[in-house]
């Protein structure tokens, strides 16, 4: 394989925002920002990055995106050429907003009042299987353009609303209807490795922002003083310790979250930091070990997975899988990927999820999925009920 190239003098954020094109990929963290251009190798499983970051060079990276059925292809790329630079920062020096152009038409699947009944069916299951303790269910927006999708006006807008989130765009397989990209911007960290550092970020519990300080303070602490969402919360934070303890000979788990606050929600958060027990174990091996948390999947893992596959009637393909890169030398940054759209010329499907509890409410769960649509629809410049 040819040997993948470095870009020199180095960018800076704005740089590699301005040069991304559809068919790059583009990965923006609190670390810092990767993009990436043409393609060296393709691969379709992560068991084949050690080979392929191997022949293309000491600083090649692999990126790229894998589905929430981790038994299905993945998609991911070994860069031609890798461009990196500090993180892009906040405090009015952001991208300038770009306006898309197009008339939009909405078709949600499930119609709002079926994700409702979707809600409680698996309140039902639960009830009667004491051990099925957590569900995750979706729904998805589908959008309709006028014009073909401006993939990196939505980048751009992702960037400039949340430049502190992992906001991300990789091409996927394509489905006849011209090049296919994952784009979104979660503020979930599935893992990250660097040297024998590691850090997960699980969050789970959700409160929709308010554009009142007033009553958006309230919805913070009554998310951090909610039972409901603190039990939610722990599920996740018990499985990610319990995926990283064979990994790690530290783990640290803080007693208790804390909030994240992205531009459109809160959310429990909880900083799991640990150090390798074996400095070879790259990235991408700890988030296969994680994935798929009870964020987006629930608990126990085998059960609730197939709840969901008998109850959603949309495939989540690429949604609620783990989206970024591992470099060759077994550093990198994985994502939950959520808060995304699955987009190919005129069409973007959106998806947000929650997770359903025995307590929980079949009407605020779907008015938690319709307040994360609006991280994607507010970055179209769509801002309509979802
Ligand atoms: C599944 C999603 O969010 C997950 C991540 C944070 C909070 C969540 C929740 O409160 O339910 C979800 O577990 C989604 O945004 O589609």
């Amino acid at each position: 394989m040819s040997q993948q190239r470095a870009q020199t003098p180095a960018p800076g954020a704005g740089d590699l925002l301005r040069a991304y094109r559809p068919g790059d990929v583009f990965l923006s963290s609190p670390e810092g920002v990767l993009h990436g251009t043409g393609s060296l190798a393709v691969l379709n499983s992560l068991d084949a990055v050690p080979a392929a970051l191997a022949s293309a060079g000491k600083d090649a990276v692999a990126v790229g995106a894998v589905p929430f059925d981790a038994s299905r292809p993945a998609h991911l790329i070994v860069p031609e050429s890798v461009s990196t630079a500090p993180p892009a920062r906040d405090g009015g020096t952001g991208p300038r907003w770009r306006p898309l152009r197009g008339e939009w038409t909405l078709t949600p699947v499930p119609a709002p009042e079926e994700h409702t009944a979707a809600v409680e069916r698996t309140l039902k299951l639960m009830a009667d299987d004491d051990e099925l303790r957590k569900v995750v269910l979706a729904r998805c927006l589908r959008l309709e353009s006028t014009e073909d999708v401006d993939v990196a006006a939505v980048l751009s807008n992702l960037l400039r609303r949340d430049p502190g989130a992992h906001v991300f765009a990789t091409p996927l397989p394509e489905r006849g209807t011209g090049p296919r990209t994952l784009i979104g911007a979660s503020p979930e960290l599935l893992v990250s490795r660097r040297g024998d550092a590691v850090v997960s970020n699980p969050l789970a519990g959700s409160a929709r922002r308010s554009a009142d300080p007033t009553k958006d303070q309230r919805a913070a602490v009554g998310l951090l003083t909610s039972d409901k969402d603190r039990r939610e919360h722990a599920v996740v934070v018990e499985a990610v310790a319990d995926a990283l303890t064979p990994y790690c000979r530290e783990l640290s788990v803080p007693d208790g979250p804390e909030l994240l606050r992205t531009a459109t929600m809160w959310h429990l958060s909880t900083r799991v930091t640990g150090r390798l027990r074996d400095a070879d174990t790259p990235a991408h091996v700890l988030a296969a070990a994680l994935h798929p948390t009870p964020a987006v999947c629930g608990t126990p893992t085998g059960r609730a997975f197939d709840t969901i596959a008998g109850i959603e009637p949309f495939d989540r393909g690429f949604y609620t899988g783990t989206v970024g890169y591992t470099d060759a030398r077994g550093d990198g940054v994985w994502v939950v990927t959520i808060r995304c759209a699955d987009t190919s010329g005129r069409t973007l499907d959106l998806f947000a999820g929650g997770g359903i509890m025995p307590e929980s409410d079949p009407a605020a769960e779907l008015a938690e999925t319709s307040a994360k649509l609006r991280t994607l629809l507010l970055a179209l410049g769509v801002d309509q009920g979802a």
